[in-house]
Parts: C-alpha cells; sequence; structure tokens
C-alpha cells in the first residue's frame, strides 16, 4: 500500500492550517469539532475552501435575518398606524357577496394560491351546447376560483388592497367559521367602506338579473334551502291587465322605500304589505310573483302548507329565519284546509280492539302540533309576526278566493287582490307573439350562430308575419276557456313550427272544449 500520497497531505494539511484567511475556520472548529481537518481535506481533494463557503452564506443569512426583522418592524409599524381594516363574518349576507366580488376578480389576476370550487350558485351553463343535430350536450360545471386561506393583495380603481381569509372554531370547538378581513393602506377606513359598498351595488345588479328561490327543507329540522337560482323573469313576458301590473309595481315599490317604513312607525301603523293573487290554474298567479321578484331584486320564499310534515312552530322558525327583503310565497293557501282551533276535527283511532272505528272516535284540532299540519291561527300568527319585519312583501296565491276565512284576507293582512282570469282574446294573441318572436338578444345570437338546427323555438323574424299569424290564431279560440299555461303548453309542443301550431288548432281546441263540457281533464291533449 502506498502511504507517500497521505504522508503529503498531512503535510499540506499542517501547511494551511495557519493562513490569515482562516479566522472563521476557526470559530467553527470551536463549534465543530474536527472542522479544521474536514476543510482541508475537502480542500485538497476539490479545490474549495469550504471556510469561504461556509462564511459567505453566514453573510448571506445575516443580511436576510436582518432585513425580514427590519421589514416585519416597518410593516409592523405601517400596519399598526396606517393600515385600516373591515373584517366580515361567514354569518352575514356580506360575506358571500365579498367572495364573490373577489372570484370575480381572482379570474382576472395572476394570484399563485387559489381555492377551486364548482358548488356555486351562479354555474350556469350557456344555452347554447348542443350538437349538430340539436342535442343538449350536458357539460360538467367548471370551476370558478376563489381567494384561498392566507391573504392576498389586490387592486381597485388603482388602490391597493389586502384581504385575509381565516376560518375559526366556534364555542363548542367544532363548527368552523370563516371571515374575511379587508385592509387598505390608510389611516381610515373609508376606502374599505366604499369596495364594501362598491360590492353591495354590484350584487344588486346580479341579483336584479338572476332570482333565488328557496324552500323549507325538511332534514331533522326545518330550514330555508336554496333551491335554484334562475335568470329573471322579465314582467313584460306575464299577460295581465296592464294597470293592474302597474298598480302592483307601484305598490311595492312605495312599500319597500325607507321613507314609508318611517311614515308607518311614525303613525304606530305595521309596516307590512300582503297580496292576494286568485284565479284559476295556471293563469300566471306564481309568473307574476317570480317577476316581481326579478323587478325588485328580492329572493323569493315559497312555503307550502300542503306539507303534512310541517308543525306550526316549524313554520314560525322559517317565518323567523326570513332575510329583510324578501317575497314570501303562500302558494295555493285554500287547499291547505286550513281550520279554526275550536273546530273539532274527527280522528278516528286505530281499530285496536275490534271496535268499530265510530266507538273509539275522539276529537282534536287543527292546531294539534303534532299532526303536522297548520291551523289558521298559527298561520295568522306567523303571518303577522313576518309581515311585521320590514320589507317583507307576502304574497297569497289561491285558486278559490271564496272560500278563505275573512280573518286571513282581512286588509293589514292582504292589503291589494289581484284577479287572474283565463286567457283574454289579447292573452292569446300576445302568448302566440312571445312565443315565436324573437328578442334583440336572439338577433344577435341568432347572427353569431352557424347552426341553425339548434334552435329551441322557430322564431318569425317578419313582425308583419308573426302579427297576421297571431291574429289568426287568437281569432280561432274562444275568449275566457282555456287558461295562459294550457295555451303555452300547446304551443311548446309546436314551437319549431307556428304554422303547425296554426294548422292543428282547431282540432285541439274542439277536444279541449268538449272535455271541459264533461268536466274532466284531457290527459296528454296536445
Ligand atoms: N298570465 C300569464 N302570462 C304569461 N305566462 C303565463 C300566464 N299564466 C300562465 N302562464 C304560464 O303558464 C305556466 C304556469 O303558470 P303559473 O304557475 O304562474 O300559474 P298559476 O296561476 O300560479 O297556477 P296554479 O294556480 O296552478 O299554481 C307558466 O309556465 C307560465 O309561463
Amino acid at each position: 500500500m502506498d502511504f507517500s500520497r497521505l504522508q503529503n497531505l498531512q503535510y499540506d494539511l499542517n501547511a494551511t492550517s495557519t493562513t490569515a484567511a482562516n479566522l472563521p475556520s476557526t470559530l467553527l472548529e470551536l463549534v465543530v469539532p474536527g472542522y479544521s481537518t474536514i476543510s482541508q481535506l475537502a480542500f485538497r481533494l476539490t479545490g474549495i475552501d469550504i471556510g469561504v463557503l461556509v462564511t459567505g452564506w453566514a453573510l448571506i443569512f445575516g443580511c436576510h435575518t436582518a432585513w425580514r426583522y427590519l421589514y416585519d418592524l416597518v410593516e409592523g409599524y405601517f400596519d399598526e398606524y396606517y393600515t385600516s381594516s373591515i373584517q366580515v363574518d361567514d354569518d352575514d349576507g356580506l360575506f358571500n357577496d365579498v367572495k364573490d366580488w373577489l372570484s370575480e376578480q381572482q379570474n382576472n389576476t395572476s394570484s399563485r394560491k387559489l381555492k377551486a370550487v364548482t358548488d356555486y350558485e351562479d354555474n350556469k351553463k350557456d344555452d347554447n351546447v348542443d350538437d349538430e343535430l340539436g342535442i343538449y350536450k350536458y357539460e360538467a360545471p367548471m370551476p370558478r376560483y376563489e381567494l384561498s386561506y392566507g391573504s392576498d393583495d389586490f387592486f381597485h380603481q388603482g388602490r391597493r388592497f389586502k384581504v385575509a381569509r381565516s376560518s375559526v372554531k366556534d364555542e363548542a370547538g367544532s363548527y368552523m367559521r370563516e371571515n374575511l378581513e379587508i385592509y387598505c393602506y390608510a389611516r381610515t377606513a373609508q376606502p374599505v367602506k366604499d369596495l364594501l359598498a362598491h360590492i353591495r351595488q354590484w350584487k344588486i345588479s346580479q341579483e336584479t338579473a338572476m332570482t333565488s328561490v328557496y324552500r323549507a327543507l325538511n332534514n331533522g329540522g326545518r330550514y330555508w334551502s336554496k333551491q335554484s337560482c334562475r335568470p329573471s323573469r322579465p314582467l313584460q313576458t306575464v299577460s295581465l291587465d296592464q294597470q293592474q301590473k302597474d298598480a302592483i309595481v307601484e305598490d311595492i315599490n312605495e312599500y319597500l322605500h325607507p321613507a314609508t317604513a318611517r311614515w308607518y312607525a311614525a303613525r304606530g301603523i305595521p309596516h307590512r304589505r300582503g297580496y292576494l293573487f286568485h284565479g284559476p290554474p295556471g293563469t300566471g298567479k306564481t309568473s307574476l310573483s317570480f317577476a316581481l321578484a326579478g323587478v325588485f331584486g328580492l329572493e323569493v320564499y315559497c312555503v307550502s302548507l300542503n306539507d303534512k310534515d310541517l308543525t306550526e312552530s316549524e313554520l314560525c322558525t322559517l317565518f323567523d329565519t326570513l332575510p329583510d327583503r324578501c317575497i314570501v310565497l303562500l302558494e295555493d293557501i285554500d287547499s291547505a284546509g286550513l281550520k279554526r282551533e275550536e273546530e273539532p276535527v274527527v280522528v278516528e283511532a286505530p281499530d285496536a280492539d275490534s271496535k268499530t272505528s265510530k266507538d273509539v272516535t275522539k276529537t282534536a284540532t287543527k292546531a294539534d302540533s303534532s299532526s303536522g299540519s297548520i291551523s289558521l291561527s298559527a298561520l295568522l300568527n306567523a303571518i303577522d309576526g313576518a309581515a311585521s319585519h320590514e320589507g317583507h312583501v307576502l304574497i297569497m296565491t289561491t285558486n278559490t278566493p271564496e272560500q278563505l276565512d275573512a280573518a286571513l284576507i282581512r286588509p293589514g293582512r292582504v292589503d291589494l287582490q289581484v284577479a287572474f282570469t283565463l286567457a283574454t282574446q289579447d292573452q292569446i294573441h300576445e302568448t302566440f307573439v312571445r312565443m315565436y318572436s324573437q328578442t334583440s338578444e336572439e338577433q344577435i345570437r341568432g347572427g353569431r350562430r352557424t347552426n341553425s338546427k339548434s334552435r329551441p323555438v322557430s322564431k318569425i323574424a317578419d313582425p308583419e308575419t308573426l302579427e297576421a299569424m297571431a291574429r289568426t290564431f287568437s281569432q280561432q279560440l274562444p275568449a275566457d276557456m282555456f287558461s295562459p299555461a294550457e295555451i303555452q303548453g300547446y304551443l311548446l309542443m309546436r314551437k319549431k313550427d307556428p304554422q303547425r301550431a296554426l294548422n292543428d288548432l282547431k282540432k285541439w281546441r274542439d277536444e279541449m272544449l268538449e272535455s271541459k263540457k264533461k268536466g274532466k281533464k284531457l290527459v296528454g291533449a296536445q
């Protein structure tokens, strides 16, 4: 074995151990035992002086730490004296508004930490996703990108803001609450207030474009659950006497005005507004309710009193948890079979001891909450309680107003009654025109579209032809015999062929009239 290289190496190691450059190495030697041997060995083998490397790294690390310290110090000082913030908690409606607005901004920024979500309310599909045969193709919802937990900067109207999203556990230590804190670099929170006002405005303009519908869900307790969020129905698509429409819109508009609430309060009059829409089935009562929601940017909360599982206490809870401004829609109140509490209801007990059921009948009241049905007084209490909140528009619909209890529709509970009738000549004409006319949006889209097969409805572009066909159509149908829903249903079956709608009309009309005379529904008569 050749030991001469090792001897030379040992000699060189001793030779380099006393240079002036080794001062940091001497310090390292104190911390890392055997450091000088390792470093000199490495120098001999690679030609690299570890001491220099370590010294450089220590210098960079020192500078970086000093810079971080200084930065944190300045930032802390700046945050303390020149930053203002406003926190928004997730139990406030504003939380979702801010999140939605921020997520719209996220699409336009280069943020690197995002949260992807697909379950959000505006995740609606374009209606033009059909193939060359006109078959609608379902496409999985695309993700939208939200701010992730942590903080991020964004700019709005030239000003820089910071938003921090965090989650905290509630007192019980289980439910994760979330909050957003929005910072601005100013000595007052006014820029954030302005931003929040801007976000509210943005949301309101979105809400008037869309109508959210909530229904009472029964899932181990009753709570409001959003069932749909659909484009608002334009008021002009509901055919009703124009004067009646104007009267309702004016009335609701005045009711919702803050000055009106003050006027009522000053005079000690309960500030509430109730409407009764009555008329035969399919005449537009529900449609008008939704159209009004669109006009005023209100959400619709529907309650069905036909729900046999709905108890009185649940009804009260539901009404108590309504938001400040909304439309409360009580549909088909006649068929709910409301009874006065004192009115006895005969309940048959089970035929247990082989007695006849007559022997074991007992009396109960509809107010019996365990039975799940709602008494008139419970409904009145709920209505009075809910309507006493400013901004609730109560709409009740019924097919048989004459059967309603006078207490339910007395002034103060129902302030305006709107009668819906079977289709008049004008409504028949209007329904045809609405079905086959082109909206300006459709005209634009139609111009862009290359595949004419994929149009869901045939449109008549020439207004004169459309008018003439609508006139022929309405003249062939008697007034006050068909509901707008029936006429719409007939036209929908021929939506691609207006001429066919005219050709088939006589046969359909005669069959329908015949069945109406016999008093039975013509199932499947199209
Ligand atoms: N006056 C109307 N104007 C426009 N569309 C109408 C009208 N009446 C009914 N329709 C159409 O008929 C369908 C049913 O209407 P809607 O649900 O509003 O009737 P309704 O009076 O509430 O019926 P019901 O008493 O059975 O609840 C809807 O698709 C709607 O577009």
